[in-house]
């Protein structure tokens, strides 16, 4: 798989979003050569957006994935576009549809129209939610997809593509599917920015219900590493699961970041009606990706102390 000098031509789509923008710039000075194609939505960082093009093995296209007319040569596509807010689907799910269902179904098919030895392998960032909730224990990779929500409904159906035209097409593909991710400069509408968000202005964080789902937290950069690792050394279409070891409830990120903000419990936090479709736990066995010798390693308090303490909230305005 990797070319002279260990240098891949790698496809980011979604590079400027939250993920992707972390990939892209580990990808950047691992010295691969990177073109990262964005739509630029609400989401996307401009200030990488600016930083990247000063890189001599980068380039952009802005371009929607739904609609892109030939896809640039490469060995391999990662693609993280995505729209990945759950809230937003519930309220407008066909947006949903078009760019995480039909987007993905419009890369396979260029990815698939090359000459059969210009095909590159397409990776798949897919999410735990495509699973469902579950009480006790841990899904694995067998387990089958309960997506509970639109969002997670899309992400499920995109990996349906993604293993049929492994199967009937001869694609070479693998799926990805990470928990939740956290790490500096997150577009300020998921639990941990948009509470550092408001806490820095002394109002108090939302938790949904009452704030016992669990969630498994993962920071950007062990998830960067799990893609990587994937990419060297995955096997052809076979999904990995990125879970790390930690599972906090939402209540307890806002009791450590009422500490970071200085903040009494009692004003930290005001409980709001549950989301629809609320998923209570997830939880993911990662061991099949530990296999390749991927582990986290970053330490989630220190972690997110950072982030309270660097937050810049004027930066997605
Ligand atoms: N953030 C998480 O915690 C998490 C967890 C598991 C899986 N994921 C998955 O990882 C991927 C990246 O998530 P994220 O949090 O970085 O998302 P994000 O919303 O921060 O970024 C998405 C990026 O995709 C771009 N985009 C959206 N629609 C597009 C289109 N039609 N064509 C081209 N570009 C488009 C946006 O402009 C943006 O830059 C998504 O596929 C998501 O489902 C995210």
């Amino acid at each position: 798989m990797l070319g002279a000098g260990g240098r891949l031509v790698i496809l980011v789509t979604g590079g400027l979003g939250f993920i992707g923008k972390h990939f892209v710039q580990r990808c950047i000075e691992l010295n691969h050569w990177v073109t990262n194609i964005d739509v630029v939505n609400y989401a996307a960082d401009r200030v990488v957006k600016d930083a990247f093009e000063t890189s001599a093995n980068y380039r952009f296209i802005q371009a929607d994935i739904a609609t892109l007319d030939h896809l640039p040569e490469c060995d391999v596509i990662v693609n993280f576009a995505a729209e990945s807010h759950v809230d937003n689907s519930i309220v407008d799910n066909e947006r949903f549809c078009v760019t995480n269902v039909l987007g993905v179904q419009h890369l396979l098919e260029l990815a698939r129209m090359k000459q059969r030895g210009d095909r590159p392998r397409f990776i798949q960032i897919s999410t735990d939610e495509v699973y469902g909730d579950i009480a006790e224990g841990a899904h694995d990779e067998t387990d089958r997809p309960c997506p509970s929500n639109p969002y997670a409904a899309t992400k499920a159906a995109a990996d349906m593509l993604v293993m049929s035209w492994a199967r009937t097409y001869g694609l070479d593909t693998n799926i990805i599917r990470p928990t939740n991710n956290y790490g500096p400069h997150q577009y300020p509408e998921k639990l941990i920015p948009k509470s550092c968000a408001r806490l820095t202005r002394g109002r108090p964080a939302i938790l949904h219900g009452d704030g016992s789902y669990q969630r498994c937290w993962l920071h950007v950069d062990d998830t960067v590493e799990a893609v990587l690792s994937v990419v060297a050394k995955g096997r052809p279409n076979t999904i990995y699961n990125v879970a790390g070891d930690l599972h906090v409830a939402n209540i307890d990120i806002l009791r450590h970041l009422a500490r970071f903000f200085e903040m009494p419990d009692s004003r930290a936090w005001t409980f709001v009606e549950d989301r629809s479709g609320q998923d209570h736990r997830y939880s993911l066995d990662d061991s099949r990706l530990r296999a390749l010798g991927w582990a986290p390693r970053r330490e989630f308090t220190r972690e997110l102390e950072s982030i309270a303490k660097t937050f810049d909230f004027k930066r997605f305005l």
